[in-house]
């Protein structure tokens, strides 16, 4: 096994580890800066870059059949290290040392293969490791490669991408308010509280926050600081006193639309999508007395997946914007594809993790822990996070989860997450969040409506979250923002 790993400590020593079969050589990635670059590009590339650029080539030039090759380990000024590769037999075996070829005239990205000895070459006093093979040298190198690229930021900002796709739910909630729930009509010469808005609609707790909230976002409803609500001029406009003029008419266009007719299904009955007797049963939650989706699992891959491309985004941001350094063990609860924990891996090689979610799903984080080349660092552990005691660690994250749930299960959450810490341990809330007087911003609004509609949550504010973490004895930090309106709240235990 060669595995070459980039800790990114914030200096370039000690953050270059090889491992060769079982002898691990830690060294400094000073020598990939230091590198003579012939091609003008290579200048502007990072260390993680400019190693993917080196296994590249590798990849490509260990397929050339040679019986003995070279890799280059490590330059100094007046010396290189080598890593001599030789087939005998079958199998693959590998052994480094040193050549007196100076480092500064070398390119470590074209120069780094070699098919003879560089000169002088000398094997150090160390065992012959066994690689395996070619393809498993291959295998290694792409494992090495995908944990270097689980550093990396996109290029390019998602987020919009994701505001068009959650836009949908703006249609949804105004059609529902306007042509089903007749919202306006309770404005009629009075500023009703909120209180009695919900009354007069008939809403559970939720739904009615998940509306309001809404319509405060979209701009058609106020609240001032007693509760009391008004209609905007807009909305006063266009929406009271229905006549020829109003556009009321024009939003029922969508009035009996499958998704319109089913959000307001979900409003009035205050149950997410899936639990018909015909449905598959509701994504991305499971509690005792629910169908579930993620009890199946074709249907816990399909949908652990769907989230994996925006954590593969976010993941990295988080690492790197609240870091973990002296952290030893991370619990990532409902943890799905534990991307969050790879990439927190990824950049801390003193760091181990345990994804803890339903077992369904976990065999997506077995295959994404290989593919990174962590699963030496990062455990599965099946259990419902409701009832099953948490492993204790020095960090908890909840990324992505409270969102599905109700106020009671968040505070039950946060409360037994509190009590796996020990002293001074941290709980990380990852998500999204309302403004604290819950009127926007509209992004979230509408991605609460998602959330609302697809599982037993909503979004939740700073507000809210600091409540329940506060009163778990903990004392909270942030937001620090991450990507695609995400953002890291951070609770810390008080010692008694
Ligand atoms: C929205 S996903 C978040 C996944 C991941 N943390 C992320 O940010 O991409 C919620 C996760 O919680 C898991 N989950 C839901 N209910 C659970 C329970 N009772 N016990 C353990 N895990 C649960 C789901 O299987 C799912 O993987």
């Amino acid at each position: 096994m060669l595995r070459i790993t980039f800790d990114d400590n914030g200096t370039s020593h000690n953050d270059l580890t090889v491992q060769v079969g079982n002898s691990i050589n830690v060294g400094d990635s000073y020598y990939l800066t230091l590198s003579r670059v012939d091609s003008g590009q290579s200048e502007e590339l990072s260390i993680p870059q400019k190693l993917s650029s080196l296994f590249d080539r590798w990849l490509r030039r260990v397929d050339e059949g040679h019986k003995e090759f070279y890799l280059l380990l490590d330059i100094s000024d007046e010396s290189t290290t080598w890593l001599k590769c030789s087939q005998e037999e079958n199998a693959l075996f590998a052994i480094p040392g040193w050549s007196t070829l100076e480092g500064h005239s070398v390119d470590v990205i074209r120069e780094g293969f070699r098919t003879v000895p560089p000169p002088d070459f000398q094997e150090f006093e160390s065992p012959n490791e066994i690689i395996g093979s070619i393809d498993e040298l291959k295998d290694d190198l792409l494992r090495s490669q995908a944990q270097l690229a689980a550093l990396k930021q996109p290029e390019h900002d998602p987020t919009i991408l994701f505001e068009h796709f959650r836009g949908t739910y703006s249609t949804q909630l105004l059609t529902v308010a306007v042509a089903h729930l007749n919202v306006f009509d309770h404005f009629n010469g009075i500023r009703p509280t909120r209180g009695f808005l919900q009354s007069q609609l008939q809403l559970q707790d939720r739904p009615f926050h998940v509306l309001l909230t809404g319509l405060k976002a979209l701009g058609l409803l106020t609240e001032d600081s007693l509760g009391q609500l008004d209609m905007t001029a807009t909305a006063r406009e266009h929406f009271q006193h229905q006549d020829s003029t109003g556009i009321a008419d024009y939003i029922g266009l969508a009035a009996e639309t499958s998704e319109v007719l089913g959000l307001l299904e979900r409003m009035k009955t205050n149950r997410p999508a899936g639990l018909a007797t015909d449905e598959n049963g509701v994504a991305f939650i499971y509690r005792d007395g629910i169908h579930s989706a993620m009890e199946e699992s074709e249907l816990a891959r399909y949908f652990t997946m769907s989230l994996a491309g925006r954590a593969r985004n976010v993941a990295p941001v988080l690492a790197d914007q609240f870091r973990l350094d002296d952290a030893k063990l991370l619990l990532d609860v409902g943890g799905g594809s534990g991307i969050y924990s790879i990439c927190y891996l990824a950049r801390n090689h003193n760091l181990r993790a345990i994804v803890l979610d339903r077992p369904e799903v976990l065999p997506v984080a077995v295959e994404c822990a290989r593919h990174y080349g962590v699963e030496d660092r990062l455990e599965v552990r099946s259990a419902d996070m409701f009832k099953d005691p948490l492993p204790t660690a020095d960090v908890i994250l909840l990324s992505n989860v409270l969102h599905d749930w109700d106020v009671p299960e968040c505070t039950r959450l946060v409360n037994r997450c509190a009590q796996a810490l020990p002293a001074d341990g941290r709980l990380l809330i990852h998500d999204v969040f309302l403004n604290d007087d819950l009127s926007g911003p509209l992004p979230i609004a509408l991605y609460s409506t998602a959330l609302f509609s697809m599982t037993e949550g909503r979004a939740y504010s700073v507000q809210e979250y600091t409540q329940w973490m506060s009163a778990a004895d903990l004392t909270v930090t942030g937001p620090t923002p991450t990507l695609i309106h995400c953002g890291v709240l951070c609770g810390q235990k008080t010692m008694n």
